[in-house]
């Protein structure tokens, strides 16, 4: 079982979307639901610097020090704060442990993050097997996979059961997230049976592109296409006559 706070990073999944059971009881969670994309991704920074204050015994903390390490301006953070309620007090800074407990439920990560892997290949295998998720607040419940040599085996502190009971598993797990580390060609209807089982958040690895109803967060995970996009900037900075081709350069 996992405790609230840490990171995640973070279309529309990163934007904050609170689970139907959890009660949108304070006005910061209201706010919360219409954060830009980028403010998201800096609240994980934020929060990640938060926890290791917090674990330092650090009780303040200045928007220029919080800036400084999570690699942003200082007028950022100011603005990304401001989206939750928080506006430090001048000369003395924000509260570190109010902030933590602010970022994390605009993320919602005070609510339990139960992760089932579809996929117990490499990749499957590799991530039931990592054991960061759980510091960061996502608890992985079930790995499951259709390869009946792989069924009943173990990997980590996981079972693999067989995805043909994949609707009773997510049920008897409580999953609420699901990572899918499927071939391509099996993605889709995999996908659709999570999402009528009732599972809104999807993290794909699959190199295809899902289809899902708008109430359902997918992201897709495309190492290659990162990779493509470094090779550019790397090929540019390699040879900046590539840019003085470039028209209107
Ligand atoms: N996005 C990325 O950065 C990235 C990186 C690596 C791999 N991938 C992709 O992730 C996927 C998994 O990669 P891998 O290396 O683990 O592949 P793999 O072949 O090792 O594992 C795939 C697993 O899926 C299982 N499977 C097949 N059909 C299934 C079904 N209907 N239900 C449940 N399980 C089923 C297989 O039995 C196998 O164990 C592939 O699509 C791969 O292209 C993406």
């Amino acid at each position: 079982m996992c405790s609230p706070p840490g990171c995640g990073h973070g279309n529309r999944i990163w934007s904050v979307t609170l689970s139907p059971s959890q009660t949108p009881d304070e006005p910061a969670a209201e706010a919360a639901r219409q954060l830009p994309p980028a403010t998201v991704s800096r609240l994980t920074l934020y929060l990640r610097t938060l926890n290791a204050l917090l674990s330092e015994g650090t009780e303040r903390v200045s928007s220029e020090a919080l800036a400084e390490s999570a690699g942003v301006g200082s007028a950022n953070v100011r603005k990304d704060l401001s989206y939750l309620g928080s506006y430090g007090t001048r000369g003395v800074g924000y509260e570190v442990a109010h902030l933590s407990r602010k970022i994390a439920q605009a993320l919602g990560l005070t609510h339990e993050w139960r992760v089932a892997i579809v996929g117990a290949g490499n990749l499957g295998r590799a991530l039931a097997r990592y054991a960061g998720f759980e510091s960061r607040g996502f608890d992985v419940v079930a790995l499951l996979d259709a390869d009946q040599m792989l069924v009943g085996t173990e990997i980590g502190w996981l079972r693999v059961t067989d995805v043909a009971d994949l609707e009773h598993t997510l049920e008897k797990t409580r999953a609420n997230m699901v990572v899918l580390a499927l071939p391509a060609a099996v993605a889709q209807s995999v996908c659709d049976r999570v999402v009528d089982a009732g599972i809104h958040s999807i993290l794909s690895f699959a190199p295809v592109a899902l289809s899902v109803p708008a109430f359902v967060n997918l992201r897709k995970v495309d190492m290659a296409t990162e990779l493509q996009i470094l090779a550019y900037h790397a090929q540019r900075l390699a040879d900046p006559r590539l840019d003085e081709d470039r028209p209107g350069a």
